[in-house]
């Protein structure tokens, strides 16, 4: 049997300071067990992947703690999980009940997580609810839910409520690099920033794309593999239909988006990342904006230098066009016309933004 074990589970963090992005939750549970005011019933709320589990499992050990270094299995700090997505029926509460009961034989908590807990059956809830309003004193419960507005009110009330947020791409990308460094891969800034970009705020996400295309790469990240891998248009695609469109070589940027769809590419995201990628040349002409410019630092240089051959006006015309035919798309019969239409005016405009040109030839 492969000893391969996924990144997402190998680096899940064991104890609070290694915990990444959750800062408020984090000292704010610091507090509460330094103070001993942690309620028997904690609501743990927010996107999947941002660590909600992970924190319950380091403070149930942390509550459990004890002096002896041999006492760290999981057993001894008596955490018992219900994933509530598969087993939401009143006698799968019942027997979570049941264990409530009894004390712990080591420690002093059991710790009771229910993941995703919106997904008890209204029976099933009606049935926890009693526990949960006296339980005794060696029973802490933490409600993970990923649907805060699903939970019933009389739950809500009896709960500390922490919100969960989602991880920003910074902590993600540094978390990818100490993760990379550690298991020796090599890999291009650029390539773990697109990584982080694409986990949309998860960072189990991040891990497990990250895994996916260690394997893929055998063992080296390249921003042109990952983007290849994860069928995202590469900047150098916008970059090269930009100085395309900034030259009125309107056939030349027909051409780039012909062999765009020809890979595949969907023409409504295309359109809107080109949308995007004018926005991010307007915000590289500023030194004041330039830190709204969310991409690595080969990328960034790319932005400065043709961000510098771009007038604002032509720029600002072109976000608009993009945009008018992002919102026109869904309507439209004949798709990839309006994408096209969209490039030729892109490509008719002058460096201040009037109309050079009327027709394509
Ligand atoms: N904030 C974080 N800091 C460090 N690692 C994290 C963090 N969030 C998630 N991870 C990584 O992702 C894995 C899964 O996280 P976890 O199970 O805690 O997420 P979750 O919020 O409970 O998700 P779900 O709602 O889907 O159950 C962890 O094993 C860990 O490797």
């Amino acid at each position: 049997m492969s000893d391969y074990i996924v990144s997402a589970r190998k680096y899940r963090p064991q104890t609070f300071d290694q915990v990444v992005g959750q800062e408020a939750i984090v000292t704010t549970l610091e507090h509460a067990l330094a103070s001993n005011k942690l309620a028997q019933a904690l609501l743990f709320c927010g996107p999947r992947g941002v660590g909600k589990t992970t924190c319950a499992r380091i403070l149930a050990r942390t509550i459990n703690e004890t002096d002896n270094p041999n006492d760290d299995n999981d057993f001894a700090f008596n955490i018992f999980e219900l994933d509530a997505a598969s087993n939401n029926s009143v006698d799968d509460i019942r027997n979570l009940i049941d264990q409530v009961r009894f004390p712990p034989q080591v420690g002093n908590y059991k710790v009771f997580v229910i993941d995703e807990v919106h997904m008890l059956s209204t029976s099933a809830f009606n049935a926890f609810l009693k526990t949960l309003e006296e339980p005794p004193a060696h029973a802490i419960f933490i409600l993970a839910t990923t649907e805060k507005h699903k939970i019933l009110p009389t739950i809500l009330s009896r709960c500390q409520i922490y919100d969960f947020k989602s991880i920003g791409i910074p902590d993600i990308k540094n978390h990818l690099e100490k993760i990379a460094k550690k298991e020796g891969v090599t890999y291009e800034d650029d390539a773990l920033h697109l990584i982080a970009q694409k986990a949309d705020g998860a960072l189990r996400d991040a891990l497990s794309i990250f895994d996916r295309l260690v394997t893929f790469g055998e063992g080296s990240l390249t921003l042109e593999g990952v983007s290849d891998t994860l069928n995202v248009l590469d900047y150098d695609t916008y970059f090269a239909i930009t100085d395309a469109c900034l030259e009125n070589k309107i056939p030349e940027a027909l051409h780039i988006f012909d062999k765009i769809l020809r890979k595949g590419y969907d023409a409504q995201l295309f359109i809107s990342g080109l949308g995007g990628h004018f926005r991010d040349l307007l915000v590289s002409q500023h030194p004041q904006t330039i830190e709204l410019l969310d991409v690595g630092e080969n990328t960034k240089a790319k932005y400065i230098e043709q961000g510098k051959k771009c007038m604002p006006q032509f720029l600002m015309d072109a976000l608009d066009i993009c945009n008018q035919a992002d919102i026109n798309y869904r309507a439209s019969k004949n798709q990839r016309l309006t994408v096209e239409i969209a490039l030729m005016q892109i490509g008719s405009l002058t460096q201040q933004g009037q109309p050079k040109k009327k027709s394509i030839a």
